[in-house]
C-alpha cells in the first residue's frame, strides 16, 4: 500500500515480529534475511531450507557471501555492491548451490529493511511452466496469507488499479471476495488524517527514500475503528521508475491495544513504583534491580547501596526465622501475601512490616516485586487501642459509678454496668434495649434533651446535678456527666451518674459546721460576723441600735479540770439553753469557743443612758439566768459570769471592733473580781493599748535578752549563815533602766510570753547555781528558789523544761527550789500533784509562796509534795504589833510543824520582826534585814565575804 504514517516501522532485529515472521516463513519461494553491514545470515525461511537442504541452525550467523550457497560467489558480491548503490535489486539471476552440490537457478529481488536485507528468490524456468509455477506459488501464498489472516494487495501506480485479496477487501470494509478498483476508492474508510500519512509515505518510497514500506493506519468500518498494518515493496519498471507496489495487510487492532495497554501499564508501573508510599523492591535473579524512594527512606539505604546486591548481603532478612519463606519468594517459587515479619533498617531499627511478593514480567524479564508496609506504628496503635478498649471495658465494668451507653436519638440503652443496676434498681436485662422513657429514669424528659444540647455545644457535660427515679420510684439526686460516643457508626451518649445524696448531706453538714459550734450548735464567730453585717444594714435603715455582750464563765476551767470535760460540755450546753431561753428570736447567741459566748441584742430604739440601762437590764437578766443553780451529772453547780458590753454602733459596727471592745470591757470586769458587767469606755481602750504596747516591748526584751535575775539572800538562824537565795526577775530596759516585776509580770502572765521568759529564767538560775558551785561559794545544800507562774506550770512542757535546764547545767537537783502559789495548786490539784511528784522524784524542791493569802487548806496541803512554806510578807510587816497577823503566823507555823514542812518568813526588815518570828519557831528569814535583791556579782561578794549578822 502506498503511504506511511509518522510512526517509524518496527525493525525486525530478529525475525520475531509476528506478522513478518508469518509472512517470511509462509513465502512460497526461498527467502533469506541478512545483516546489511556484516552480511551475516539472520534467518532463512522453510522454502530456502528445503531448496538448499541445510539445517536452519547451520545457516544462522554465517556470512552470506562466504558460505557455500552461491554458484558464482563473484556474481553475488557484484550484486551486493549494486544493491548498496540502488538500495534494492529486482529479478537478478542467481545460482543457488545446494548442500549436495546441485545448482538451482533463481531470480533474486533484494529489499533493504533498515539494517537488514531481505532476499526473495523465484525459480527461473520456461514460461508455461513458470506460469503454472507462478499460479501454484500464488495459491500457496494465498493459503499462507489466509492462514495468517493476512491480505495482499497489488497496486499499478500508473493506472491506480488496485487488486486486493478478499481478506484485504474485508479489512477495508468491503464485502466482495477479491477486490478490484482504484486505490483512492479503496482508501475511503481510512481515517482522514492517516490517509494523508499514507500519501506522504508513498511519495517518500517513490523518491527512493524508503525502499520498504510498512505503516500502520486506522480504518473505520461499521463505526468501529481498526488498526491495520500494511507492508509493501516497490517494483520499478525497465526505466527504473516506480511501477507497482505489492504488499500485505494485517489487522493489528488487538496487538495494538495490547501494546498500548502494555506501554501504558509499564509507564504506570514505573510511576506507581517510584511514588508508592509503601516501600517497594524489585528483584531479578534474586538481586535487587530497583527500589523505590519509600524503600530507601524507610530502610535507610540509598538505591546505589542496594542495586545489584542480594537482600541477604544487605542484611535485610538474613537473620530471620522466616528467611526461607522470603528466599523462596525472592526466587519466585512462591508469592507472599500479608506476611508479617520484623526487619532491621540500616541503622539497626526494627520495623514490623507486612510483606507481599508477586512475580512480574518487566521488559521481558521475570522479576519479583516485594512490597513492604511498615505496620510498627499501626501495630502499636492497635495494641494501644486494644489496651485502651480493655481499660475502658474494665473501667466500665468495675466502676462504682453508674455508666450507661444509650443511643442518642432514641435513648435506647445499649450497655449498662453494675453501677447502673445498683443505682437504678434495674437489671441489665431489663434496661438494655429499652429507652430511657420506657424505663422512666428521667423525672423530666426535657432534661435529657437539654443535656444532649449542652453536650453537643460544649463537647461534654460534667457534674450536672439532677434527680432521677429508680425502679422502685425513689428519687435520687445524682451528679451526671455525659460525653458523645460513636459505636459502630451510631451516635451514642456515654452517661456517668453518681448518687450524691449522701455527699450533699455531708456538704450541708460541713457548711453548717463551718458556721456553727459543734457542741452547742450555736452560730460561731463567722456566722456572728455575718449576722452583725445584716443587723447593721437593718439598723441603719430603721435608725435602731444594738449591743454585743461578751460572756466569760468565771472559773469555768476549774469545772473542766476538776469534774472532767464531759461535765464541762454539759455545763456549756446548759448555759446555751438558758441564754437561748432569755433572748428574743431576732437576737443571736453565739459561742466563740471555750467558755466565751456572745449575745447580740438588736432593735433598740433608745440611745444614750436609756439604751445603756436597757442593755444593762438585759445583761443582768442573762447573768441571773446563768447563776441559777444547775445539776450536771450529779453535781450541784452554781456559775457566775462576766460580761463586757459594746454598744452598736457607738462602739463600732464590725464584728472585729465590737468583739475587741467588748473584750476590753470584759477585762475590766475580771480585774474587778468577775461576776459583773462593764460597758466599754474609751479609757479602757487606752489601758488596753498600753498593755499591748508593753506586750510588744516584752516580746522584744525576751528576744534581746533584756531579762536578768536578781538574788535575795535567805538567812538560816541555826547556822547563822546564808543558806539560800530567791531569784527575782528584773528587766534591764534600754531607756527606763532596771524595772521590777510588778510592772510587767501580769502582762507576761496573761500573754504566752511567760512561757519563753520562764524558760530563760530557769536557765539563768541553773547556770548561776553551777557557777557558784564551781567557784566553791556554795555547797550542794544551798537552795536557789525560782518563781513559777501559773501559766508556766500548767504548760505541757513544764516538767521537761525544768529537767532540761538542770541537766544542761549539770547541777544537783536539790539546789533548785520552785516557788508556786496557792492559786496554781487550786486550779487543778491532780495535775499539780502529778507534776510536782515527777519533779520531786528527781530531787527538785517546792515552796508554797505567799502562804496564808489564799486558800491555805490543810486538806490539799497534805497531798502536796511540798518542802517549804513561805510566810507572806503582808503578815510579817505588822506581826509584832498586830495580834491578827501574829495569830496567822502562829497558825502557819503550827501547820508547817505538824506537816513536817520547812518554813521561811519573807519581808523581814526589822530586828523586832525577826525576834517575834524566831520566838514563834521560825528559823529561816528573807528580807531587807539580811539583804535586798542584788545582782549576781553582789551575791557572789556576799557569799565570799559573809557579813557577821550577829542575830540574836
Ligand atoms: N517591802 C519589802 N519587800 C521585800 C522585802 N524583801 C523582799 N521584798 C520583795 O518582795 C518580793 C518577794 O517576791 P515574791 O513574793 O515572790 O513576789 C514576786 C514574785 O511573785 C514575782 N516575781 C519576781 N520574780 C519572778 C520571776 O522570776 N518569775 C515569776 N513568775 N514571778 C516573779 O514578782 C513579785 C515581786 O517581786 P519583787 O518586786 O522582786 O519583790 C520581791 C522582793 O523584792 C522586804 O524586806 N520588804
Amino acid at each position: 500500500m502506498p503511504g506511511k504514517t509518522g510512526v517509524a516501522p518496527p525493525t525486525p532485529s530478529t525475525a520475531t515480529d509476528s506478522s513478518f515472521v508469518l509472512l517470511f516463513n509462509g513465502m512460497p519461494g526461498p527467502a533469506l534475511l541478512i545483516d546489511s553491514q556484516t552480511q551475516l545470515i539472520i534467518d532463512a525461511n522453510p522454502a530456502f531450507i528445503e531448496a538448499t537442504q541445510y539445517e536452519r541452525q547451520q545457516l544462522l550467523g554465517q556470512p552470506a557471501g562466504d558460505f557455500p550457497l552461491w554458484g558464482h560467489p563473484r556474481r553475488w558480491r557484484a550484486m551486493m555492491r549494486s544493491q548498496q548503490r540502488h538500495n534494492s535489486l529486482h529479478d537478478q539471476p542467481i545460482e543457488l548451490l545446494r548442500r549436495d552440490g546441485g545448482l538451482l537457478s533463481y531470480q533474486v529481488s533484494i529489499v533493504k529493511l533498515n539494517q537488514q536485507l531481505l532476499l526473495c528468490l523465484q525459480p527461473r524456468s520456461s514460461s508455461n511452466a513458470s506460469d503454472q509455477a507462478l499460479k501454484d506459488s500464488r495459491s500457496r501464498l494465498k493459503m499462507a496469507l489466509e492462514a495468517g489472516q493476512m491480505g495482499i494487495w497489488d497496486w499499478q501506480i500508473a493506472t491506480d488499479a488496485l487488486h486486493c485479496s478478499a481478506r484485504s477487501a474485508e479489512l477495508h470494509g468491503f464485502q466482495s471476495d477479491d477486490w478490484d478498483g482504484c486505490a483512492s476508492h479503496f482508501l475511503q474508510h481510512v481515517v482522514a488524517e492517516d490517509r494523508q500519512a499514507i500519501r506522504r509515505a508513498f511519495i517518500a518510497i517513490c523518491r527512493g527514500r524508503e525502499p520498504r514500506y510498512r505503516l500502520t493506519y486506522r480504518v473505520t468500518v461499521n463505526k468501529r475503528q481498526r488498526w491495520l498494518q500494511a507492508t509493501a515493496t516497490l517494483h520499478l519498471n525497465q526505466q527504473g521508475r516506480p511501477a507497482r507496489m505489492i504488499g500485505t495487510l494485517v489487522d493489528i487492532t488487538d496487538q495494538r491495544r495490547n501494546q498500548n495497554a502494555l506501554v501504558e501499564s509499564e509507564a504506570k508501573f514505573a510511576i506507581l513504583f517510584q511514588n508508592a508510599p509503601d516501600p517497594y523492591c524489585l528483584l531479578h535473579n534474586q538481586r535487587v534491580i530497583e527500589v523505590n524512594q519509600s524503600f530507601a527512606r524507610t530502610f535507610g539505604y540509598s538505591a546505589l547501596d542496594l542495586i545489584g546486591r542480594q537482600p541477604e548481603e544487605i542484611g535485610l532478612w538474613s537473620s530471620h526465622s522466616a528467611h526461607r519463606s522470603l528466599q523462596q519468594a525472592a526466587r519466585g517459587e512462591r508469592e507472599l501475601h500479608g506476611f508479617t515479619e520484623t526487619f532491621s533498617t540500616n541503622n539497626g531499627h526494627l520495623l514490623l512490616c507486612e510483606v507481599g511478593s508477586t512475580r512480574i514480567r518487566i521488559n521481558h524479564q521475570q522479576c519479583v516485586l516485594f512490597s513492604f508496609r511498615d505496620i510498627t506504628a499501626r501495630t502499636q496503635a492497635e495494641s494501644a487501642l486494644r489496651a485502651s478498649e480493655d481499660k475502658f471495658a474494665r473501667a466500665f465494668k468495675g466502676s462504682p459509678d453508674s455508666i450507661s451507653i444509650s443511643e442518642l436519638k432514641t435513648g435506647r440503652q445499649l450497655e449498662v454496668n453494675d453501677g447502673f443496676c445498683r443505682l437504678t434498681g434495674y437489671s441489665s436485662e431489663e434496661a438494655i434495649g429499652r429507652t430511657v422513657d420506657e424505663l422512666g429514669i428521667w423525672i423530666d424528659a426535657n432534661e435529657r434533651d437539654d443535656l444532649i444540647r449542652t453536650m453537643e455545644e460544649k463537647g461534654g457535660v460534667y457534674g450536672r446535678e439532677m434527680r432521677i427515679r429508680t425502679r422502685h420510684g425513689k428519687e435520687i439526686l445524682v451528679s451526671i456527666s455525659a460525653q458523645p460516643l460513636t459505636l459502630d457508626g451510631l451516635d451514642c451518649m456515654l452517661l456517668t451518674a453518681r448518687d450524691i445524696s449522701e455527699q450533699k448531706r455531708i456538704e450541708a453538714r460541713v457548711k453548717h459546721l463551718a458556721y456553727h459550734d459543734a457542741l452547742t450548735n450555736l452560730p460561731n464567730r463567722l456566722l456572728l460576723s455575718d449576722r452583725l453585717s445584716q443587723l447593721n444594714a437593718l439598723h441603719q435603715r430603721h435608725g435602731l441600735r444594738g449591743a454585743l455582750l461578751f460572756f466569760d464563765l468565771d472559773h469555768f476551767k476549774h469545772i473542766n479540770d476538776s469534774l472532767g470535760h464531759s461535765c464541762g460540755d454539759a455545763v456549756l450546753q446548759e448555759v446555751t439553753r438558758r441564754l437561748l431561753c432569755r433572748v428574743r428570736a431576732e437576737d443571736t447567741v453565739a459561742r466563740l469557743g471555750g467558755d466565751e459566748f456572745v449575745v447580740l441584742l438588736s432593735g433598740f430604739t433608745s440611745n444614750g443612758a436609756a439604751l445603756a440601762q436597757e442593755v444593762e437590764r438585759a445583761a443582768r437578766e442573762l447573768l441571773d439566768a446563768i447563776s441559777a443553780p444547775m445539776q450536771i451529772e450529779g453535781h450541784a453547780l452554781q456559775l457566775s459570769a462576766s460580761i463586757g458590753i459594746a454598744l452598736i454602733p457607738d462602739h463600732g459596727d464590725s464584728a472585729e471592733d465590737l468583739l475587741k471592745r467588748a473584750d476590753i470591757a470584759l477585762y475590766r470586769v475580771k480585774e474587778r473580781g468577775r461576776d459583773g458587767i462593764a460597758f466599754f469606755e474609751q479609757s479602757m481602750q487606752v489601758a488596753a493599748s498600753e498593755r499591748l504596747a508593753i506586750e510588744s516591748e516584752l516580746r522584744r526584751a525576751i528576744s534581746k535578752g533584756q531579762f536578768c535575775l536578781y538574788y535575795q539572800p535567805q538567812f538560816d538562824y541555826r547556822s547563822q549563815r546564808i543558806e539560800g537565795a530567791e531569784s527575782l526577775l528584773r528587766w534591764q530596759h534600754p531607756e527606763r533602766g532596771l524595772i521590777g516585776p510588778g510592772a510587767f509580770i501580769d502582762v507576761l502572765e496573761q500573754s504566752t510570753l511567760i512561757l519563753e521568759a520562764g524558760r530563760q529564767i530557769l536557765h539563768q538560775a541553773c547556770a548561776f547555781i553551777a557557777e557558784l558551785l564551781e567557784a566553791g561559794l556554795i555547797t550542794p545544800q544551798f537552795s536557789l528558789s525560782v518563781n513559777i507562774s501559773p501559766r508556766q506550770f500548767r504548760h505541757a512542757s513544764f516538767v521537761d523544761d525544768v529537767l532540761e535546764a538542770i541537766a544542761l547545767h549539770d547541777i544537783p537537783t536539790r539546789c533548785l527550789s520552785l516557788e508556786i502559789t496557792e492559786g496554781i495548786v487550786i486550779e487543778n490539784i491532780n495535775d499539780t500533784i502529778d507534776k510536782m511528784n515527777l519533779l520531786r522524784s528527781h530531787g527538785v524542791h517546792f515552796a508554797i509562796d505567799d502562804f496564808g493569802t489564799g486558800y491555805s487548806s490543810l486538806s490539799y496541803l497534805k497531798q502536796l509534795p511540798v518542802d517549804l512554806l513561805k510566810i507572806d510578807q503582808s503578815f510579817v510587816r505588822d506581826c509584832p504589833h498586830n495580834p491578827n497577823d501574829a495569830e496567822i503566823i502562829r497558825a502557819i507555823i503550827a501547820i508547817a510543824t505538824s506537816l513536817h514542812l520547812g518554813l521561811i518568813a519573807e519581808g523581814v526588815e526589822t530586828q523586832e520582826q525577826l525576834t517575834f518570828l524566831h520566838q514563834q519557831g521560825c528559823e529561816q528569814f528573807q528580807g531587807y534585814l539580811f539583804g535586798r535583791p542584788m545582782d549576781a556579782s553582789q551575791l557572789r561578794s556576799l557569799l565570799q565575804n559573809p557579813p557577821d549578822y550577829a542575830v540574836t
